[in-house]
């Protein structure tokens, strides 16, 4: 088994945090977690789902890659990595687009990005709103640019990206245990 960064990216609400769950409960696969300056949903825990920071903490961490996204800040580091690789052999982390190239230039072959798409994208906004996401903040993500822009494959992953369809979730898993036990297999 030759250890991997699992990169789990694609448009909000196409189900990354569904599939590294679905991925962390079966398979050795550990979570990494990001920082953020967006306030946390319902249910969320700090250090669980994500280090959630004010502008001056987020600031003072240093980051692999940070991007904006719909007016927050999101950073990932090295050390979460490491600490990842520490846990299990395949480390699972999610990121929008940008992110996902980094990791995908800067790690090379260690890294299996797995790019998420629904076939009717009119959908995404009825299963943000089912998670319980604030009207507002859905409102402002939809009109952002980062959402239009993670709708679609960016040039520098194809070929390089796994895409994976998410419209039903027992196809989803089947897709995602061929996936793991090809992985497991190497
Ligand atoms: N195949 C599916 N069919 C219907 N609902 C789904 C499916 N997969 C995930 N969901 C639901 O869609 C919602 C969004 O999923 P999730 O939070 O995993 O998306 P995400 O891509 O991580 O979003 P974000 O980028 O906004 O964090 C959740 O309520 C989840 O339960
Ligand atoms: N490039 C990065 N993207 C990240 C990171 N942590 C999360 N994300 C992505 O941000 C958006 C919004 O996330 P949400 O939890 O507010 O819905 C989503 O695409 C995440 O995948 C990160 O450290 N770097």
């Amino acid at each position: 088994m030759t250890p991997k960064v699992l990169v789990i990216t694609g448009a909000t609400g196409t189900g990354k945090t569904t599939v590294q769950r679905y991925l962390a409960q079966n398979y050795p696969v550990t979570r990494i977690v990001t920082h953020t300056t967006r306030p946390p949903r319902a249910g969320e825990v700090n250090g669980r789902d994500y280090y959630f920071e004010t502008d001056e903490s987020f600031a003072r961490n240093h980051y692999l890659e940070s991007v904006v996204y719909a007016g927050y800040h999101y950073g990932s580091s090295r050390e979460g990595i490491a600490e990842g690789f520490k846990r299990a052999p395949f480390p699972a982390i999610v990121l929008d687009t940008k992110g996902a190239i980094t990791y995908a230039q800067t790690l090379g072959d260690q890294a299996v990005v797995i790019f998420l798409t629904v076939s009717d994208t009119g959908q995404l906004q009825g299963r943000l709103s089912a998670r319980g996401d604030n009207a507002t903040m859905l409102k402002q993500r939809l009109a952002s640019p980062e959402y239009r822009r993670d709708l679609t494959m960016p040039l520098a992953l194809r070929g390089r990206a796994i895409e994976l369809n998410n419209d039903h979730w027992q196809q989803t898993q089947l897709k995602l245990d061929d996936l793991m036990a090809r992985l497991t297999a190497e």
